[in-house]
């Protein structure tokens, strides 16, 4: 089953297309990285899947729907990169921040319930990394916020993650456990998993497919 589909798609912020006529599908079980250089188009196109930016012709089908009647975003996990500007302006623990991400299951107070607290504790289990759930937030390392990060997304049951150059600043050494987890929670947990990354190098052993783009469009990996 296709979960998502671009089809000639095209985009532009101003006059110049970013975008130009591209065309690839996402299926259940997928690992796809897609590569490029800086300015390729790469954010832009996860800006468009999340529909925080309009196209400007051509299709984009999330689970089988147009992308303007999709609603159900839960299905999808977006783990962003992360930078300075990740930094929380104010001091929780890891366990707290990801239960905000469940804010449409709190409880009539507004407050998160057991049951979501419950949620957050069996992620953090299947990402093993319970030893960062105390832990101010602010605190983390690069990799160890960007495994948190997933368990933020995580906790909605999402079928895809969508993940934004996810080994940017993090440790060479924790760069292939990182992956490793991805390539876990693809495997043993049927989660989609879409990733922007120019990484290649590291990346080629991990994920299933590659694509890569240049000045807006697909050519050859
Ligand atoms: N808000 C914006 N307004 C105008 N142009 C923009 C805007 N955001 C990005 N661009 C331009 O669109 C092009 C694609 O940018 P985009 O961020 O999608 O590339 P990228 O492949 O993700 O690059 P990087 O790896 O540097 O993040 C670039 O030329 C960029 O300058």
């Amino acid at each position: 089953m296709k979960e998502v589909e671009v089809k000639d798609l095209y985009f532009s912020y101003n006059k110049e297309d970013i975008l130009k006529g591209l065309s690839f599908d996402l299926y259940q079980g997928d690992f796809l990285t897609i590569q490029g250089e800086n300015g390729s188009g790469k954010s832009t196109l996860i800006k468009l899947l999340l529909n925080d930016l309009k196209k400007k012709s051509g299709e984009i089908k999330l689970f089988g729907e147009a992308i303007e009647d999709f609603n159900d975003y839960t299905k999808i996990g977006y783990v962003p990169q992360i930078n300075d500007s990740s930094k929380l302006s104010f001091p929780i623990t890891s366990r707290e921040y990801v239960v905000l991400n469940l804010y449409n299951k709190f409880n009539i107070f507004n407050r998160p319930s057991k049951k979501c607290f419950e949620k957050v504790d069996d992620i953090f289990d299947i990402l093993n990394i319970g030893n960062l759930i105390d832990e101010p937030f602010n605190k983390l390392s690069g990799g160890q916020a960007q495994k948190v990060m997933i368990a933020r997304a995580m906790v909605n049951d999402p079928k895809v993650l969508l993940l934004d150059e996810p080994t940017v600043g993090v440790d060479e050494k924790s760069k292939r456990k990182f992956l490793k987890l991805l390539t876990h929670l693809n495997d043993k947990h049927n989660i989609t998993i879409l990733m922007i990354s120019h990484e290649m190098d590291i990346v080629r052993d991990f994920s299933k497919r590659e694509i890569r783009l240049k000045n807006g469009r697909i050519v050859d990996a």
